[in-house]
């Protein structure tokens, strides 16, 4: 058993920590983790979920949350992260993007640096008493990845790890080498989502296979990975998740979440159930 880190105590009453993969760029690895944190939200009215995004040079949680503009400010205990509930403080979400005056810019920084900020996400926010902790990740097995799993050495045995693909064949090639990248380094994998599978006809719902589709399935069974299931492309979600107004708070009614209101009725969030379903279960174990 590895000695406790500053992060390892910081993150000591935090039970699952699921970290989402991606071996390709743009296929929806920022999405799918929005939705897996607003998803395991809704499984329980007192579920406590945290959502990092380590993406550093192109942190989307933020917006995709509704929470573009607001920033972070320090307590005597750390840092506080941003509530995407509101009062309720079920969702607390934390991002470079929080951190940046304008959100234009760009971060421009080498590995050390880096290291340093992932540090300080896990060891200085007051992430508190939290069921989940989804950690958003960049494209590819990259600097990133390795700071955290060794950050969080000491809690491996509350690590997973979500590896998101597309149906195409060069998607589903670097999926594979983040495969290899979890067996190098003994993270266990909950399973494989396969995004932008197909795409659901705002008309009428019906899905058309735009690109090829089950591929992702494919190398589920192949490599004995859990299929956590298939997301279409969803215009709904689109929409949503790129509407900086999508949650807007309104400070007379404390109990509002608009965004997952919101969310609550799109296709995806019907199909994303039965994933956190599968994710849950193979959490708690046989
Ligand atoms: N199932 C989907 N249906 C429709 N649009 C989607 C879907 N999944 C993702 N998108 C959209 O595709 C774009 C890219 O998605 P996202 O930012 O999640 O990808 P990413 O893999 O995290 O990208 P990056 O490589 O930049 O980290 C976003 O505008 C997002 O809203
Ligand atoms: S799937 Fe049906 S309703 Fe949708 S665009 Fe095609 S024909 Fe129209």
């Amino acid at each position: 058993m590895s000695s406790e880190t500053p992060a390892s105590r910081r993150l000591q009453s935090v039970k699952h920590i699921i970290i989402v993969l991606a071996g390709k760029g743009g296929v929806g690895k920022s999405s799918v983790s929005t939705q897996l944190a607003l998803n395991l939200y809704r499984s329980s009215p007192t579920a406590r979920v945290g959502i990092l995004d380590v993406d550093l040079t192109g942190p989307s949680i933020p917006r995709m949350l509704g929470l573009d503009g607001h920033g972070v400010h320090q307590s005597s205990d750390g840092w506080v992260p941003v509530y995407a509930d509101g009062s309720e403080a079920r969702l607390a979400c934390m991002s470079v993007g929080f951190l940046l005056k304008n959100k234009g810019d760009s971060v421009v920084w080498r590995g050390p640096k880096k290291n340093g900020m992932i540090r300080q996400f896990l060891s200085d926010v007051r992430w508190g008493e939290l069921d989940y902790l989804v950690i958003d990740t960049p494209p590819g097995t990259s600097d990133e990845h390795l700071s955290l799993l060794e950050h969080m050495a000491p809690l491996h045995a509350r690590l997973s790890s979500v590896i998101v693909t597309t149906p195409q064949a060069v998607a589903l090639m670097d999926a594979m080498k983040c495969l290899s990248f979890t067996r190098a380094v003994n993270l266990p994998v909950l399973g494989l989502i396969e995004n932008m599978s197909g795409y659901v006809c705002p008309c009428c719902g019906e899905v058309s296979n735009v690109f090829s589709t089950g591929g992702g399935e494919a190398m589920a069974k192949r490599e004995e990975l859990t299929f956590l299931g298939g997301l279409p492309v969803d215009t709904e979600l689109v929409t949503l998740l790129d509407a900086s107004d999508a949650n807007t708070i309104d400070s007379t009614d404390n109990n509002a979440f608009p965004l997952l209101q919101k969310y609550s009725a799109t296709p995806s969030a019907k199909l994303f159930e039965k994933i956190v379903q599968r994710i849950t279960t193979s959490l708690q174990g046989p």
